[in-house]
């Protein structure tokens, strides 16, 4: 390996379009480079790093970064720095321009190196693929194993495009926050915008998330403790710094002044964070857990935090979490109370707009004052009226409200869910509960008698249980504490033979996770036994009995309870069953939840607030100290017209912002048309026979992969010896855990693409006419340059300009011949000539293919002016209106921040600036003669 002097140039084999990379520093160990060009700093391990020195040629021209050339004539060594001389000048190579190309092919060619032309076809497909996929919007999300589900895709599609996304992910609960937070993720990962991601979760979901990272959108993240830290300070010093996906639990960084303030100065591009409901906070008194949160993500550009019950612990809690995502918007509790009331006014008029009627005087002057020009509105009455309602709607969307920092999916606003059935059933109160009617959990507050009989020899809700557990389904169980569900399992254990799961916070972490699986398992567990922590983001949607041995007061968290079984994947109803004692505080909470909030059979979504009006009555019901029919009449009257309201007003804004159908159904069907068009199986193909690899039909569109003889399969990510069994169908993948699921973003198939691009392969063939009598030329250059534009990941320039092919195909009188000779005739009329056979008449014509190989570079050039022009074109096209809509937006709606404008503004000015600096670079060449062709020789 050559030596890694400071100042010395390099260029990434595996990421060619970072440009030309310098050296900052070093150690025995590590080596970092600045790839000036696009802004990237990476750091490698010294042995193995996929780097290659550059060192010009005599004959090469190179650029310096001020914009002048010269001709190699010599190059000097000093110090392990190399100095370019010629034409008089010399060009240190620190001074290098940062945009270089290299031109291997034409090397190869005199050098009398070919391949096959097939290997040619198959790199400019690849590179005409690369092209489509890297410039398309739907680029990080065709590749994770989930089903479309258009609500998500809307989301991910929404908030992955900002600059930094920081929003608050509420879908009601198990309409998969964790998949749209993955799905973001993993477009910011892709495109590179957010290299650093740190994710914190509760400590009992941390193995969930490990696991659905990986299995869902390939993504490798390392979990951190305390042990992991312990190792990983002795390489790094700073623990965080060994690994760019990191997973933690809150409580961790929490309980750790040290590992926080590691975690803090290592620095992150996305902060994640799962059940934020937990981070409490009252006004000058944050929780540990806000705290920690806090220092974060005042540091980090990109933040989500993710839960389900946001008014959890209050209308305030709600608001200190907006304040995490924007602290210069949201500084002022009263004015957001206030807004939150004027929504109302604002989705009555978008009501109105809706259903097709034009707004009457009063709305309209509402609309002019709320949306200053209203220009759509002076267009209701033109012909397109049902244009401008559209746009009208918009404009209200977007204006008002947090739709920009807010998502919330409700059930309601989405397709089919299952039924909920609830099963209320009354018992007799045992006499040795007597004196608990008070208490929702009597068998906590009861004493043994002498004999020591255990209370749930007398239960009778544990008779329920029994009795239930008979029918043979899975049964999931929840109970507010731990003590109840260990007894329960004793009871089973003791009074039953059937196999039973516990799940409570006093057990290891792996033991938790032993036993949810083993509950999923079709043979493990019938019945799953869980204090409150088996109520929050599980997935237990394969089984349809739900038994809530006791209630929460919370309707939140009952709410959560319900929906480790309510949740996407859930494909039969759900029967709720809650026994409880009559004359009881069970009594009073069963009948207020079913009566009161009719919380069981649907989602309740005035609950939370007729919580926070009726706590103090329900308590006191409970304690039998407050008339239950006037509670239960007046809980009903304040969740109808709560419930109204927010359906009226908030909440009405937030579903049409947080889920347009018509837009997220195209998006669905336009990857779902991806998935189905059987390009990827049929070029996947020939790209595995390419390298080797062994293909064995599985089935239908699915084969199983094993690395074949060839050197390059070791090379090739995920593929072991043993073999990878592989679907192209989404179906197929989503109901086979055993199948990798292979799409354009597999890192499967992107490695092989790069393992192919970055290699030679197939960027020089020889060809000869396999008729040469015709009229063909007697030499034909098809030169294919790949246009390529180095600039900072923030910009997305690929959105505009990916890395694309130009095809230049030129005969020896340098005419273009490209319309004469498609790549196709080509492959068609043309056999392979051994490179042998054609090393003297390729000496002999050297000077005529050169000059046509500069004919080729100068016709690319006009090409890539082309293109850089309409790509110009169409990034001004749609990013000038988005730069003025978030100015105008920002006048009247302050959930935009500063730094989106500005990087809105000079986001243009950037991209123009690089874009005008994309150069073509010639990848690969086709030579065609009727010398040597086997007719003619
Ligand atoms: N698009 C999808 N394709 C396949 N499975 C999905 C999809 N969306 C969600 N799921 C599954 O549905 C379940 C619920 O999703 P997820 O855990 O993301 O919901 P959530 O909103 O985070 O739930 P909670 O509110 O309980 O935290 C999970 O098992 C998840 O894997």
């Amino acid at each position: 390996m050559d030596e890694f002097v400071g100042g010395s140039r390099w260029i990434s084999e595996t990421e060619p379009e970072l440009g030309l990379g310098m050296v900052l520093s070093g150690d025995a160990r590590r080596v970092t480079l600045l790839f000036h060009g696009s802004g990237e700093m990476r750091q490698y391990a010294r042995a193995g790093a996929p780097l290659a020195r550059v060192r010009f040629q005599p004959g090469d021209a190179v650029h310096s970064h001020e914009g002048w050339s010269l001709v190699v004539e010599s190059v000097e060594e000093t110090g392990g720095l190399f100095t370019y001389h010629g034409g008089g000048r010399q060009l240190p190579e620190t001074a290098l321009s940062n945009f270089i190309s290299f031109s291997k092919p034409q090397d190869r060619l005199f050098a009398g190196q070919a391949d096959p032309a097939a290997q040619f076809t198959l790199r400019v497909a690849a590179l005409e693929h690369q092209a489509r996929m890297r410039g398309s919007d739907l680029r990080g999300l065709l590749g994770p194993r989930i089903e479309l589900l258009p609500h998500q895709l809307w989301i991910a599609h929404e908030v992955a495009g900002r600059y930094a996304p920081r929003v608050l992910l509420a879908d009601e609960v198990g309409l998969g926050k964790t998949i749209e937070a993955g799905l973001i993720l993993h477009q910011r990962v892709l495109t590179g915008r957010s290299a650093r991601v740190l994710v914190l979760v509760p400590e009992s979901l941390l193995n969930q998330w490990f696991l659905e990272l990986r299995r869902r959108f390939n993504l490798a993240f390392s979990m951190f403790d305390e042990a992991r830290c312990i190792a990983a300070a002795q390489e790094a010093g700073n623990p965080f710094l060994s690994a760019q996906l990191v997973l933690a639990s809150i409580a961790f960084l929490t309980g750790s002044a040290e590992r926080l303030a590691q975690a803090e100065a290592a620095g992150w591009d996305l902060l994640i964070v799962d059940e934020a409901h937990h981070l409490a906070w009252e006004a000058g008194l944050p929780s540990p857990e806000y705290a920690t949160v806090e220092r974060l993500a005042a540091r980090t550009e990109g933040l989500l935090l993710l839960t389900a019950t946001p008014e959890q612990f209050g209308e305030e809690g709600h608001f200190a979490r907006l304040r995490l995502l924007d602290p210069d918007r949201f500084h002022d509790l009263d004015a957001f109370h206030a807004e939150q009331a004027d929504y109302r006014a604002i989705a009555r008029v978008v009501d109105t707009l809706l259903a097709g009627q034009a707004p009457g005087a009063a709305d309209a002057e509402l609309l002019r004052g709320r949306l200053g020009e209203a220009t759509a509105l002076d267009a209701l009455g033109d012909a397109d009226a049902e244009q401008a309602r559209e746009r009208l709607i918009e404009q209200l969307l977007d204006r008002h409200g947090t739709g920009r920092v807010l998502f919330r999916n409700s059930r309601s606003a989405l397709a089919q869910f299952p039924r909920r059935v609830p099963h209320l059933l009354a018992l007799p109160c045992p006499a040795a509960y007597a004196a608990l009617a008070h208490s929702p959990t009597p068998e906590r507050a009861w004493q043994p008698a002498a004999d020591g009989r255990p209370w749930w020899r007398f239960d009778p809700r544990v008779d329920v249980l029994l009795e239930l557990l008979e029918h043979g389904d899975k049964v999931l169980l929840i109970c507010a504490r731990k003590e109840t569900a260990i007894d329960l399992d004793e009871a089973l254990r003791t009074r039953s033979g059937v196999p039973a799961a516990l799940f409570h916070e006093d057990m290891p972490l792996l033991a938790r996770d032993r036993a949810a699986a083993w509950f999923a398992d079709r043979d493990g567990a019938r019945v799953l036994l869980c204090s409150e922590i088996g109520s929050e983001g599980r997935n237990f949607q394969f089984a349809q009995h739900l038994v809530l041995f006791d209630l929460p007061a919370d309707p939140d968290l009952l709410e959560q309870r319900i929906g480790r079984l309510d949740r996407i994947g859930q494909r039969g109803d759900i029967h709720l069953h809650v026994p409880y004692l009559r004359d009881t505080a069970q009594e009073a909470l069963a009948r207020w939840y079913d009566e009161g909030l009719d919380a069981f059979a649907r989602h309740a979504r005035a609950a939370p607030a007729v919580y926070r009006v009726m706590a103090e009555r329900l308590h006191a019901a409970l304690g039998r100290r407050d008339d239950l029919a006037a509670l239960l009449a007046d809980t009903r009257a304040l969740a109808a017209e709560l419930g109204a309201a927010l359906e009226a007003g908030r909440d009405r804004l937030l579903e049409r912002h947080s889920y347009r159908p018509q837009p997220a159904g195209a998006l669905a069907a336009r990857i779902a048309a991806i998935d189905a068009d059987g390009e990827l199986e049929g070029f996947m193909e020939r790209l595995f026979d390419h390298f080797g690899v062994d293909q064995e039909e599985h089935s239908e569109h699915a084969r199983v992969l094993r690395p074949g003889e060839a050197l390059y399969t070791a090379a090739l990510p995920g593929l072991a010896d043993e073999g990878l069994t592989v679907s192209f169908e989404r179906r197929r993948a989503l109901a086979r855990e055993d199948m990798e699921f292979l799409s354009w973003e597999h890192p499967l198939v992107s490695g092989a693409f790069e393992l192919l691009l970055g290699s030679e392969h197939g960027n020089c063939a020889l060809a000869g006419w396999t008729d040469a009598a015709g009229d063909v030329p007697e030499w034909l250059v098809e030169a294919v340059f790949v246009l390529e534009c180095v600039a900072p990941r923030a910009l997305q320039v690929d959105r505009y300009l990916p890395p694309q092919p130009l095809r230049v195909v030129l005969d020896p009188h340098l005419h273009l011949r490209g319309d004469d000779y498609p790549a196709a005739r080509l492959d068609a009329a043309t056999r392979d000539l051994p490179a042998a056979a054609l090393r003297e008449p390729l000496g002999a014509h050297q000077r005529l293919l050169r000059r046509m190989l500069d004919a080729a570079a100068i016709a690319a050039s006009t090409l890539a002016e082309q293109r850089v022009q309409a790509a110009l074109t169409r990034m001004q096209a749609e990013l000038t209106p988005e730069a003025e809509r978030l100015r105008s937006l920002a006048a009247v709606n302050p959930n935009v921040r500063v730094t989106e404008i500005e990087f809105a503004e000079t986001r243009i000015a950037e991209l123009y600036r690089h874009m005008h600096a994309a150069r073509p670079r010639l990848d690969a060449l086709r030579v065609v003669t009727t010398i040597a062709s086997p007719s003619t020789t």
